[in-house]
């Protein structure tokens, strides 16, 4: 069996050519363009890649956007004070902190600034407890990207054996809580995870991320499961690949997302989809 490929650049296409037309009729209507705020600390240039391609989705589709690049040394409080200013300016309706932040900086307590409503990304306690009590508000972008891939692929994900690899607070965590909401018989691998191929040879469904390349082996994936590759390494020759050992992978697989062009746009997709539900959550207070 060779799989499909679950292609996230079209769907995530699709998503922001829709999101275009509802920012016309929003127009239409006398109401402003959404407006996001993305921060970046440093100059990691992986994130300068993915915030360019953040502020680049929303001139594509119309939204406003408004950059900080703050130099490394940007203390915390500094950073928490940006994060007041834009929490109670009515002009900004998601604000988007780009991680990882320098190491002198408590991330968690960053995040956790952010009024939730406005929280975009997702991340904040109260984003996460909602998907947790099963009443989403801001969902976690690339968990809900994948939630948006399984869908637009029909794959019924209700009653299947799901198996995250990965527990961090970004993907992991909040994947298996979508998961389990979509009624999946969710397991969550991590390190500590004794005998990590015979969890994943159990799955119908596969979402991985770890950040290390080819760490699920492709000979470890049951035959016809769906695969989903959340990881982006970038090899010493400059080329880009994910988590799963693709080709082998491929080879046993029904569906599998490729790395680029599989998850990641679908992260940037859903993130419009979130900021453009800020924007609507606002109209709703100011009104
Ligand atoms: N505040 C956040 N920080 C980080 C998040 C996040 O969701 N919020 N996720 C990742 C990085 N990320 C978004 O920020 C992200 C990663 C990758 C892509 C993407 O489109 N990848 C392309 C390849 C792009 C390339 O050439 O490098 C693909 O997979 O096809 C989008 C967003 C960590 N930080
Ligand atoms: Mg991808």
């Amino acid at each position: 069996m060779t799989a499909q490929l679950i292609d996230g650049k079209k769907i995530s296409e699709q998503i922001l050519q829709k999101l275009a037309g509802r920012v016309q009729q929003r127009l239409d209507n006398q109401l402003r363009r959404p407006c996001l705020a993305v921060v970046l600390v440093g100059e990691d240039p992986a994130s300068a890649v993915y915030v360019r391609n953040k502020k680049r989705a929303c001139e594509t589709i119309g939204f406003e956007s408004r950059s900080y690049e703050l130099p490394t040394q940007t203390s915390e409080s500094e950073l928490l004070a940006l994060i007041d200013e834009m929490n109670a300016d009515k002009g900004v309706d998601g604000i988007l902190v780009q991680l990882p932040l320098p190491k002198h900086i408590n991330g968690q307590l960053v995040l956790e600034r952010i009024v939730p409503h406005k929280d975009v990304d997702g991340f904040h306690p109260y984003n996460v407890g909602r998907l947790a009590v099963k009443m989403p508000l801001m969902r976690p972008c690339t968990p809900k990207g994948v939630m948006t891939l399984l869908e637009a692929y029909q794959i019924d994900v209700a009653g299947k054996k799901a198996v995250v690899v990965g527990a961090s607070n970004i993907v992991g965590r909040p994947q298996a809580l979508e998961l389990l909401l979509a009624r999946a018989t969710v397991t969550v691998c991590h390190s500590a995870t004794q005998n990590l191929a015979q969890e994943v040879a159990a799955a119908d469904i596969v979402v991985v991320g770890v950040g290390q390349p080819n760490f699920v082996e492709g000979e470890w994936i049951k035959p016809g499961a769906i695969v989903i590759d959340v990881g982006i390494n970038r090899l010493e020759n400059g080329q880009l690949c994910g988590d799963v050992a693709f080709a082998n992978a491929r080879e046993r697989a029904a569906m599998i997302t490729p790395v680029p062009g599989g998850v990641g746009p679908m992260t940037i997709a859903s993130l419009m989809e979130n900021t453009l539900q800020a924007a609507e959550l606002h109209d709703a207070q100011l009104n």
